[in-house]
């Protein structure tokens, strides 16, 4: 009896937190681009495009903070894949929750100000707090090869067909 009650639960916890991640997904969000900390670039080598306040509230209130893959466009351009991290960054132990996505693409220059719209895909793990920069830095490195990969799968490729994402005039 014992035995089969941790069988229970060895089984059950994951497919129910992957289920409560996956539940909001697709989600589709957009905004300006706004300033952060400055540490993505800085710190990380690995700039991340910050939401501003209304769109973190706007969140439905059940999403489970963590890492998401998906797709971003920035002011009507090219969608490319993208990683997203949505959540207090508890390596900075930041006070207020925030949205941030890396587009997985190399641009000339800033673009604060632009409007940035993105679909969460897919979710990849929570955040951690880690024990070296270093470690963080490592694990971002890991979430581009996964959210690469994950986004060339079907499903992944119909959501970067929704009519969501503005269609280029010379397409
Ligand atoms: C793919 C990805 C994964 C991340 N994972 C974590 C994490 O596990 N823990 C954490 O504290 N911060 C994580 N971050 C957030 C970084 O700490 C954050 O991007 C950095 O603080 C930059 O903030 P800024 O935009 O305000 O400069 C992640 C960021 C990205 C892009
Ligand atoms: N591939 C990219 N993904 C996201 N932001 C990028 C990228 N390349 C350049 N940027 C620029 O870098 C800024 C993010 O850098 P970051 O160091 O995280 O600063 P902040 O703390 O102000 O968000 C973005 O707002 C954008 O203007
Ligand atoms: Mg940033």
């Amino acid at each position: 009896m014992l035995i089969l009650r941790s069988n229970f639960l060895l089984v059950f916890f994951p497919t129910t937190r992957r289920n409560m991640s996956n539940k909001h997904l697709p989600l589709f969000l957009e905004g300006e681009v706004v300033k952060g900390f400055g540490r993505g670039s800085k710190d990380l080598g690995c700039p991340t495009a910050n939401y501003p306040l209304e769109v973190v509230q706007s969140l439905p209130k059940d999403l489970e903070p963590g890492v998401y893959y998906g797709w971003a466009q920035l002011d009507s351009g090219t969608v490319y894949k993208m990683v997203a991290n949505i959540g207090w960054c508890p390596f900075y132990q930041n006070q207020q929750m925030s949205v941030e996505t890396h587009i997985i693409h190399k641009f000339d220059k800033d673009f604060y100000g632009s409007l940035l719209k993105v679909s969460l895909v897919g979710y990849l793990r929570g955040e951690k707090n880690f024990g070296s920069l270093d470690d963080l830095i490592e694990a971002i490195k890991n979430d581009i090869i996964n959210a690469k990969n994950m986004l060339e799968l079907p499903e992944a490729q119909t959501v970067k067909e929704n009519s969501f994402f503005t269609k280029s005039q010379n397409v």
